[in-house]
């Protein structure tokens, strides 16, 4: 495989899909090496088929607003692919949604699956609607339009969606609503569920948690935690919150979180109360970060990023390239030591050769996020045998899942200086386990 030659083929042939190329060539140049001692892959053009989704269902969504007026919104499937398990990824509501980026989530989602070690295939689904000053009413009006087209294409074993950015507890439940009345049948069809019908403790909790035991695991490699370790956090959705609640109960303190009007800096840390704020405010009356400022009197800087404040650790958990590569430089002069993503791909190529060159400590979104689609893996495995485990035996679990991580990324990453590339790890182990089991499988 000529990494260059794939990329410049793919780019040629999808074009207008910058964030599904990023992805693509990130993987592909740290994949290069390894993939070329097997030419048994290069025989059946196994990149080709890796790189382009096994099918994308692209579907109109039509509803009516509170006024009356008819809304119309594209909705999207990408299913990547299912070699080793069903299509597994979640559904985002955002008004930037476009195919190119739910390519790039579904791709990078099939690695990240891999990963985990559990039997999850990739795929990721969204729409252009936005929830943002949307009523209750609307958004379940939407979601159940949404399911209307959706349904025929998913499934208990064929492609389980869940949550991601605009989709939340509140909305799966309303997915899954409609998709039990259309298919007249009671199943796991997606993930993130209400816990009384079906739900596993611990997957809203699972994301952001994950990201700190693997953020742990790599501290402990330079024989540190995060006892006294500032942190910059953006975003102050879902795994943002739980981030946070975890760095606070270890002893870190978070010093940032933002949305997408601006980011709050409180120099006295956010403690269990005002977190208990921002949860209430966020998740209830869906407000804005800026009220945290008006509230407990601290900075607020409308229409900008918290990565020029000073810290050891930052914990991009908003979305994708929302670190360049210049925030990046200031980070490492501010004397960062690690760099761990909540978010999926929210580094820039330069901002993450930055950290490369810098040789501190850093984890892409695909090993240190997949707390929650592992979790979500294990609400799969306890809806088929119809038990439910307690919030200890998730929690243990997902440690354990994100220790086999960075395993994983520290035995396929580390460089000839002992520097563990975990870009290089990530990629190459989550590529390998689905590559055996696409040439098991012939040419399908
Ligand atoms: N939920 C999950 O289990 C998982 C999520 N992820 C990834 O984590 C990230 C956050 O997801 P999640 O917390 O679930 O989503 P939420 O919708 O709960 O929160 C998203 C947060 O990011 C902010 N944000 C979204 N888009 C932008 C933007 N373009 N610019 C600046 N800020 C923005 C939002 O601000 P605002 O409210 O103003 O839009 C909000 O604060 C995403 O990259 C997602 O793909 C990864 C693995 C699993
Ligand atoms: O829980 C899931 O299935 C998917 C979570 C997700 O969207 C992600 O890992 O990016």
């Amino acid at each position: 495989m000529n990494a260059a030659k794939v990329l410049e083929d793919l780019k040629r042939r999808f074009p207008n899909e910058p964030e599904y190329h990023q992805a693509v060539e990130e993987v592909l140049s740290t994949i290069e090496e390894e993939y070329n001692k097997h030419p048994e892959f290069d025989k059946v053009n196994l990149i080709e088929r890796l790189c382009i989704p096994d099918r994308v269902y692209q579907f109109r969504v039509t509803w009516m607003d509170d006024k009356g007026n008819i809304q119309t919104n594209m909705g999207y499937r990408v299913q990547h692919n299912n070699a080793i398990g069903p299509y597994k990824g979640g559904i985002r509501f955002h008004s930037s949604v476009n195919l190119g980026i739910l390519k790039f989530l579904a791709f990078e989602q099939t690695f990240k699956n891999s990963l985990t070690t559990l039997p999850m295939g990739g795929g990721k689904g969204g729409s252009d609607f936005s929830p943002r000053g949307k009523s209750n009413a609307e958004v379940m009006r939407f979601c159940q339009a949404f399911m209307l087209e959706l349904w025929r294409h998913i499934g208990p074993e064929t492609d389980v969606p869940a949550g991601d950015i605009g989709v939340g507890g509140r909305e799966v439940g309303f997915m899954f609503g409609m998709y039990k009345k259309l298919s007249h049948e009671f199943s796991g069809v997606l993930t993130g569920k209400g816990r009384e019908f079906g739900g596993s403790l611990i997957r809203p909790e699972a994301t952001g948690y994950g990201n700190i035991y693997f953020l742990m695991e790599m501290l402990k490699t330079k024989g540190t935690d995060l006892k006294g370790k500032t942190c910059l956090v953006s975003g102050s959705g879902n795994v943002a919150q739980y981030t946070v609640e975890k760095v606070i109960e270890l002893g870190g303190k978070v010093v940032t979180m933002s949305d997408s009007d601006g980011y709050i800096y409180d120099p006295d840390g956010i403690d269990r109360e005002k977190l208990d704020f921002i949860m209430e405010l966020k998740n209830l009356y869906r407000g804005r970060i800026r009220e945290y400022a008006e509230k407990y009197g601290c900075k607020y800087v409308a229409g900008a990023r918290p990565w020029s404040e000073k810290a050891d650790i930052a914990l991009p958990s908003a979305t994708q390239n929302e670190l360049n590569g210049d925030e990046a430089k200031q980070l490492v002069a501010n004397g960062v030591i690690a760099v761990s993503e909540g978010a999926n791909m929210p580094s820039t190529p330069e901002a993450i050769r930055v950290f490369q060159e810098a040789k501190i400590l850093y984890a892409p979104g695909k090993a240190a996020n997949a707390g929650g689609v592992s979790v979500s893996g294990l609400e799969m495995t306890q809806n088929s045998i119809k038990l439910s485990w307690s919030q200890e035996e998730v929690d243990e679990k997902l440690k354990s899942i994100m220790k086999n991580i960075h395993e994983a990324c520290v035995q396929y990453g580390t460089e000839a200086d002992g520097y563990v590339n975990y870009v290089k790890g990530a990629n190459v182990a989550g590529f390998m386990k689905v590559a055996k089991a696409m040439m098991a499988q012939g040419i399908v």
